[in-house]
Formats: structure tokens, C-alpha cells, sequence
């Protein structure tokens, strides 16, 4: 326990300039600085309820975490994922998410992005029905990233949120996005918070601080604390944000119910337990999503030990393989069965400045990505960019009349396997893949060591989830010794002279995201996450 133990206050000197000392909850340390707008979230009440998330549910979290672990190596050791056994009578039985808010009806584009103050005005005055301010995927968790996303989010919830950047003067419309949060996962802890001597995880904070603030407000103003839940691996995981969320209703006064969760199906493990976590979160449940960038990740991580799960170069893993194809059409089929939404995902292509041709590519690319996702029944889609709105609009309008496909029974007949969702597609690992992925994961690892948590390279965007992959694929490749289409089995040395001349183009300005991408996409036992230890250098 921290100095102070549990009963008395624990006063906080802070820096820098003009800042004052405030008094933080007992057992609770920062060690920040806070400028005082930074102090107008980190209130003492605000702090109390984060730290009370903690004492009462890490324990649980760690548990999950490290069930996280048992598992991959039961995984390593050869067991493959199925449906569960001890779960049959809540996929078989015959119930139904509670009834989904109104605003959550009609989901049919969302945009995402990072919770920058410019970026959250734009989204929410892009046209788009949801807007998901991102704590994850697409934002660098910095300090200052992490709490004045915080503060922008406060400022949008109240329609206060301006910016003048001298050139452009921003101002909400008057027809906005319902506002959706993705809070950290369960895996990423904040560092700059300590309770009881021990490490404060993201997801307590991000969510505790913004429900702290936010869910009575957004409720009188006719909308509600709404949130997507990121990198799930089991049912388990979402009971825990199932009594987070009943927890923090009762202790604001809340009512219960308000707080609805969209939880992304974005891990391997999670797509055979799609049924569970709805169940588990039935009284809170705004549906499933297909993150499908993290789903690759993921599929890469849990079999990374296996030579007959390696996946072909990561532009061949579109969503039209089999394997893709079959998550989605379950997660259709899972959610429509108990009354909840089935969002699609994000195509990685971003309008390209001058370049027509390779802007028509990117649109026809976006287009078919988002008439395929209509056409087998999601009931909404994602975009990374204002300028890819009225196109998911547009397909969506023509493809789905009617708010959403829930009771079109669209997928009702489909059976999928577990091998269905576990055989790998056909395709090549080629120099070229190879190659991108070094080239690719330096300039993202770079950015985000800068701060930035999603960024445009060579015309797609890339976030965490994008980086995950190139760097794990690097891994099983090189493990495994993976034969490449040219014929070359990649050795460490291939690997090594294909990275030296890959660091050397992009020069000495990315060494340190080179260093540190190389240990991410080398070193064993293959890192978690690379945010981990990127974490460690960020600022
Ligand atoms: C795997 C997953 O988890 S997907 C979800 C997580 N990923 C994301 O959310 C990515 C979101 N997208 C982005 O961050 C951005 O679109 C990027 C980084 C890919 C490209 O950004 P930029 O290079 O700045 O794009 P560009 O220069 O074309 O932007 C034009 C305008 O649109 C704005 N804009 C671009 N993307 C977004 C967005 N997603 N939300 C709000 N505004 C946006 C820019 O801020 C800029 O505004 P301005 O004209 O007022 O200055
Ligand atoms: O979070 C979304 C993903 O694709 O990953
Ligand atoms: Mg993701």
C-alpha cells in the first residue's frame, strides 16, 4: 500500500508553472504533470470512483490476463480453439439482447479516429451516424493523449468543443455522430497512475474517467454512455465489463441498463464465443463488431507456434477469404439470432491526395469492401476517413432500406465449423511482404513513439492493430523459416539482410522505432502486444 494507506488524503505537488497542489484519493499516486485544465477531469470525486474500479475489479483482470497466458500455451502445445463445451445451453437457448436504444438503431457508417480535439469535431460533423472516439487502435497512449482526450470529450458531450488553429476555425454542426468511446484494453496498463502501490490499468481509467463525467449528461441529453469494447478473448472478459458497468450505474445512480457496450470480435478466440459475450453483456449490449485487423493479428499470435496456420503476405488476407469471410457471416448470423447489430469493419483505404487514378482505386476498393459487408447483412460499417462517408452511406442506403438487417435473416442458415474459421487461405509469403512489413511497422512504431496513433503510409491507413500484424507475421515467418514464392526459405540471415537495407532506406531518423520494431518482430517469446514495450519508451 502506498503511503497513506486507505485513510488519509494524499496531497500531490504539481509542475509545471502555474500549476497548484491538488489532493488525490488515499493510496492513489500521479506521477504528471497536470496543467489545470488536465485538473478538471482529475478531480478528486473522478479519481475515487477510477480507483475504487481498481480495488474492486483488478484482481478479476489479472486472473483473465493471466488465463490470457495459459491459454497460448495449451495453444503452443498443439490444442486447437472450438465452441465450448460448457457453454452449449446459452448458445442453444433462446434469448435476446435487452432492447438497443434509439440512437443506436440506425448504425449504418461510423467513423473512428483518435480522440484529438480537431479530429473529434470533424467526425462528429462527418455525416456519419456513430462516431468512435478511439483511446486504442489509433491513438499513442501518451499521457497528454490519454487525459485531454478526456477533456475534448467532456467539451463534445456538452457541444462546447471548438478549436481555432488560426487557419481554420472548427464548431459543431448542428446535426452530429452519436458519440461512441473505445477505452483501452484489458491488457494495457497507465503508468502514470499508481493505487495501493500498484499500476492502474487503461480500460479503468479511460472508462471511469469518461462515465465519471459523462453518462448522466449524455443520458439528459437523450443519448447515453456508449462504448466499444476492444481485444477480447473470452465471455469471461466481457462479465468483467459487465460488472464494471453495473458497478459504476449504481454508484453514479445510473440507471441500470444505460451504459451499452459494442464489443469487438477481433481475436481468434472470441469469434467461438460470440453467443457468451453477448449473453454476458445482454443488459448492456449495443452488439458485436468485426475488427478485423486485430482478428488477423490475432489468428498470427495464437498459432505462431504452428507451420500449418502461416498466413500468405498481409494484403492477400482481404476479407473475401474464406476464413474472414466465415467470422463475419457468423458474427451476422450470432448477432441477428439475439436482436443485436453486426457492425462490419474497416478497409484500410484512405482518399489519396494527387493522384486520381489511385484515388478511384482506393474508392472502388472501399466501395466493394462496403457492399460486401451490406450484401451478407451487417447492419453498419466503418470508415478511417471523413472523406469515405458518403460512399458507405450511399451503399448502405441502396443495400439496406430499412435502419438495420437485424430480422432480414440474412446468414440464419449458414453453419459455420470451427474449421471454417481456422483454415488458413491459400497464398504466397512473398520478398515484397516481407519487405512492406519491415518498411511499414518502422514508420507506424515511429509515429507512435511521436504520438500519433494513426497515420497514412503508402496511401492505407495503419493503427496498432495494422502494426500488430506486419510485425507478427515477420515473427512466425522467420520462426517458422517460412519458404518464400520465390523459392528462399526465410532464414535469420534473409530476414537480416532484407531488414538492414529496409532501415537504410527509411535512414537514421527512424533508428529508434528500427531498434525496437526489430525486438518486437524477432525476440522470443513473441511480445504480447508491441505496445507493451513500446510503452515503456513512449513519453
Ligand atoms: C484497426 C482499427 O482499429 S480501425 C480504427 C482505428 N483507426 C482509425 O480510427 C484511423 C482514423 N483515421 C485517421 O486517423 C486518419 O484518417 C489518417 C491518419 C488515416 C489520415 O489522416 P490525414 O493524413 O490527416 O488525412 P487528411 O489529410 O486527408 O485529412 C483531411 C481532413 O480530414 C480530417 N480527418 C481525417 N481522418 C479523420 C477521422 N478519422 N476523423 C476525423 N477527421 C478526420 C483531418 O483531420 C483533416 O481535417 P482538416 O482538413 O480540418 O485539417
Ligand atoms: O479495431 C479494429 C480492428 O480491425 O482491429
Ligand atoms: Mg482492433
Amino acid at each position: 500500500m502506498a503511503p497513506g494507506g486507505h485513510g488519509a488524503a494524499t496531497p500531490l505537488f504539481l509542475f509545471p508553472e502555474g500549476a497548484s497542489m491538488i489532493t488525490l484519493p488515499s493510496g492513489m499516486h500521479i506521477s504528471a504533470p497536470l496543467t489545470p485544465q488536465q485538473q478538471e477531469i482529475l478531480t478528486p470525486e473522478a479519481l475515487a470512483f477510477v480507483a475504487e474500479l481498481h480495488r474492486r475489479f483488478e484482481p478479476r483482470r489479472r486472473e483473465l490476463m493471466a488465463a490470457r497466458g495459459a491459454r497460448q500455451a495449451r495453444l503452443d502445445a498443439g490444442e486447437l480453439p472450438d465452441f465450448l463445451p460448457q457453454t452449449r445451453e446459452i448458445r442453444e437457448g433462446d434469448w435476446r439482447i435487452a432492447p438497443l436504444p434509439q440512437d443506436l438503431q440506425d448504425r449504418r457508417v461510423e467513423i473512428t479516429g483518435p480522440v484529438d480535439r480537431k479530429m473529434i469535431i470533424n467526425a462528429l460533423n462527418s455525416g456519419a451516424r456513430v462516431f468512435m472516439a478511439d483511446f486504442e487502435d489509433a491513438s499513442s497512449p501518451t499521457w497528454e493523449n490519454m487525459v485531454d482526450g478526456q477533456i475534448n470529450l467532456r467539451d463534445a458531450v456538452r457541444r462546447e468543443i471548438t478549436l481555432d488553429t488560426g487557419a481554420k476555425s472548427y464548431r459543431l454542426n448542428d446535426q452530429t455522430a452519436v458519440l461512441v468511446v473505445r477505452p483501452r484494453g484489458w491488457h494495457l496498463p497507465e503508468k502514470h497512475v499508481m493505487v495501493d502501490g500498484e499500476t492502474l490499468y487503461g480500460a479503468f481509467f479511460d472508462f471511469g474517467l469518461y462515465f465519471f463525467h459523462n453518462a448522466a449528461e449524455l443520458l439528459a441529453r437523450g443519448s447515453g454512455p456508449y462504448f466499444y469494447l476492444p481485444k477480447m478473448e473470452s465471455h469471461l472478459e466481457a462479465r468483467l465489463w459487465n460488472d464494471v458497468f453495473n458497478h459504476a450505474e449504481q454508484t453514479l445512480g445510473i440507471q441500470h441498463g444505460s451504459v451499452k457496450g459494442t464489443v469487438l470480435i477481433e481475436t481468434i478466440l472470441a469469434a467461438f464465443e460470440m453467443d457468451e459475450i453477448l449473453y454476458e453483456l445482454r443488459e448492456h449490449s449495443a452488439g458485436l463488431n468485426c475488427g478485423r485487423w486485430d482478428y488477423i493479428f490475432s489468428y498470427i499470435k495464437k498459432f505462431r507456434q504452428r507451420g500449418d496456420r502461416v498466413l500468405p503476405d498481409r494484403a492477400k488476407v482481404s476479407m473475401a477469404v474464406p476464413m474472414m469471410s466465415n467470422y463475419s457471416k457468423l458474427a451476422i448470423q450470432t448477432c441477428h439470432k439475439r436482436g443485436a447489430p453486426a457492425i462490419g469493419g474497416m478497409s484500410a483505404f484512405i482518399p489519396v491526395k494527387n493522384d486520381e487514378a489511385a484515388n478511384e482505386r482506393a474508392f472502388a476498393q472501399v466501395r466493394a469492401d462496403k457492399e460486401r459487408e451490406a450484401t451478407n447483412g451487417h447492419d453498419g460499417t466503418w470508415v478511417a476517413h471523413p472523406g469515405m462517408v458518403a460512399l458507405a452511406t450511399e451503399v448502405f442506403d441502396r443495400l439496406m432500406p430499412t435502419p438495420n438487417q437485424i430480422d432480414s435473416g440474412k446468414q440464419m442458415d449458414l453453419h459455420i465449423t470451427a474449421a471454417d474459421l481456422l483454415t488458413p487461405p491459400e497464398g504466397t509469403v512473398t520478398e515484397e511482404g516481407v519487405r512492406t512489413n519491415i518498411n511499414v511497422g518502422i514508420q507506424y512504431l515511429a509515429a507512435w513513439l511521436r504520438g500519433s496513433g494513426a497515420v497514412p503510409i503508402h496511401n492505407l491507413m495503419e493503427d496498432a492493430a495494422t502494426a500488430e500484424i506486419s510485425r507478427a507475421q515477420l515473427w512466425q515467418w522467420r520462426e517458422q523459416g517460412v519458404t518464400l514464392e520465390d523459392g528462399r526459405t526465410l532464414t535469420p540471415e534473409l530476414f537480416d539482410e532484407l531488414y538492414a537495407d529496409e532501415t537504410q532506406k527509411l535512414g537514421g531518423d527512424f533508428a529508434a522505432a528500427a531498434t525496437l520494431f526489430r525486438d518486437v518482430a524477432t525476440r522470443s517469446p513473441l511480445a504480447d502486444f508491441l505496445t507493451l514495450p513500446g510503452y515503456e519508451q513512449l513519453a
